[in-house]
């Protein structure tokens, strides 16, 4: 799914009103979706407090409003008496609802404590318009919204944030707990400094221009299930274990032999056809105990201090795999060795950040930084925004595919593009799931998907089996091993 910036959605409205719907009935379709999601999950609920800016937000607020009260539910209505210069199509809504007797209309200093378990807030101020700061009386509304202990929705954007770009700090934003946005994710909400605003997000469609949508150009995406159907490969029958390739994992040292075990085990689950663990002597009755499957190759006693090239294999490297001098060498002799493409990820990244020779990363090669292994290698940004432009130049710069960890983990193209993932959970935030990852990754590509597509695919999985082990464990108690027994279920559901 393509992100868009303000800019362009607001073109792709104009889009959509020039091939025939007017802009009121657009607004009227985008507040029934509203509406109908709401039916749906606040069905318990008896009072919305709906508070409507002056723009086309508030005009959807206002079109809510008179629509939630329709299907039966108490509905009071905030807005800035004072200063009333609606917009036009906003301007109609407020006509339509003053003609209904039962809706309360307020002003926002009216705003008293709620304290109803069954009220739910609405924030229809501010959507992508927003082009600067908050003045302090919305800044002091939001404050104030953010602590009332009801449920809160918002309509297309949380107020106070902007669609594509960082917020100054301290600005004053809406916290909710479920944001309805049209049709497609906005960048911030994807981003970690101001998704956390968002709540639960859930996009519905409003029947923008498809024309427009297929044509507008952006480096941005969002990573969605129509993608990952498109990617998959069902197995052909009248195969062997010839046809899916062969994975080699390279990591471990003494007491971090559990990191590659984990990426071994990951490849295995993923499909690879032959899969071997190079790792050091110290791990092989663990990893032959706990994983027959695999084949192990001895490098060194603690620690690996070589690297076997074989041929046709596809290498990932990192996990456990510890900075010793020996270890450095054997990883160096091997980057200059062997130019194809491979998955680095942890030690091996932290490594190459000490030498700072980026260069012997082959190209087409993957890397798997989280931010700290990320500024580690190309140096500090101010926020996470900046943090995805850097990485666009570096994979360009260096012709590698970024997969930046995160929340929401992206995968940044030599081309500079952006796919951000919307799998997973924060159950993942533990040590072990970047290993399981970089199993997945290391065994898509050697079952020959393209390497973009296996980036893809894998961040998608990855949080694909990391939702169903939350679902089964909690997110507090799901374990990257955990992890790695639903990535079967993920594959079951795709076929
Ligand atoms: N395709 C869609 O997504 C549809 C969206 N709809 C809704 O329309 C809004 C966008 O409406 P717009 O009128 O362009 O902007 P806002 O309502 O967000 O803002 C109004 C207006 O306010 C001015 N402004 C900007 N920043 C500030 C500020 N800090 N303080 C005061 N005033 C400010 C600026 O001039 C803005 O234009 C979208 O989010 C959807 O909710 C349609 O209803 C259906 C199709
Ligand atoms: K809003």
């Amino acid at each position: 799914m393509k992100i868009l910036t303000a800019d362009q959605i607001k073109k792709c409205d104009s889009a959509t009103i020039e091939n025939g719907i007017s802009s009121i009935n657009l607004m009227e379709k985008a507040a029934n979706a509203c509406v109908d999601w709401i039916q749906v999950n606040f069905k318990q609920a008896k009072r919305f407090l709906i508070f409507c800016g002056q723009g086309n937000n508030g005009g959807d607020g206002l079109a809510i409003a008179r629509l939630l009260y329709e299907k039966g539910f108490d509905v009071e209505v905030f807005i800035e008496k004072n200063q009333m210069k609606f917009s036009a199509d906003a301007e109609i809504n407020f006509k339509r609802l003053k003609l209904i007797k039962g809706i309360d209309i307020n002003n926002f200093s009216d705003v008293l404590i709620v304290n109803n378990e069954k009220s739910v807030i609405v924030d229809a101020l501010f959507g992508y318009g927003l082009n600067r700061e908050l003045s302090n009386d919305f800044k002091n509304l939001i404050e104030k919204l953010n602590q009332i202990p009801v449920p809160k929705i918002s309509i297309d954007i949380p107020t106070g944030l902007y669609a594509d770009k960082i917020n100054e700090e301290e600005s004053a934003i809406f916290k909710a707990d479920f944001t309805l946005t049209f049709q497609f994710y906005k960048r911030s909400f994807l981003h970690p400094e101001t998704g956390k605003f968002c709540g639960k997000i859930e996009v519905l469609d409003i029947d923008l221009n498809s024309k427009f949508i297929d044509e507008v150009k952006t480096d941005y995406f969002v990573i969605d299930g129509s993608l990952i159907r498109k990617i998959y490969k069902p197995r052909e029958d009248f195969s062997n274990k010839g046809s899916f390739g062969k994975s080699i994992l390279i990591g471990g040292s003494y007491g971090k032999i559990g990191a590659v075990l984990m990426s071994t085990l990951s490849a295995l689950r993923t499909g690879s056809g032959l899969t071997f663990t190079m790792a050091p002597e110290c791990g092989n009755l663990i990893l032959q105990s706990q994983v027959p499957e695999a084949m192990f190759i001895g490098v060194g006693e603690k620690y690996v201090d070589d690297i076997e090239v074989q041929e046709k294999a596809v290498y990932g490297i990192g996990p456990g795999l510890g900075k010793e001098k020996q270890t450095q060498k054997a990883l160096f002799d091997f980057l200059k060795s062997y130019q194809n493409p491979m998955i680095l990820d942890a030690d091996a990244l932290n490594i190459l950040a000490e030498s700072q020779n980026l260069n012997l990363i082959p190209k087409n090669s993957v890397i798997t930084p989280h931010p700290l292994e990320f500024e580690r290698l190309f140096g500090k940004t101010q926020n996470s925004f900046d943090r995805i432009e850097l990485a666009k130049e570096k994979a360009e710069e260096l012709q590698i595919f970024i997969v930046l960890k995160d929340h929401h983990t992206a995968v940044i193209t030599p081309e500079r593009k952006v796919y951000y993932n919307i799998t997973g959970n924060s159950g993942m935030a533990k040590g072990g799931s970047g290993d399981v990852l970089t199993g997945i990754l290391t065994s898509l590509i050697s079952q020959k998907y393209d390497i973009e597509k296996a980036c893809l695919f894998g961040v998608w999985l990855h949080g694909k089996a990391g939702d169903l082990a939350a679902a089964e464990f909690s997110e507090e108690s799901m374990l990257p091993t955990d992890l790695i027994n639903k990535i079967g279920e993920v594959f079951q559901n795709l076929s």
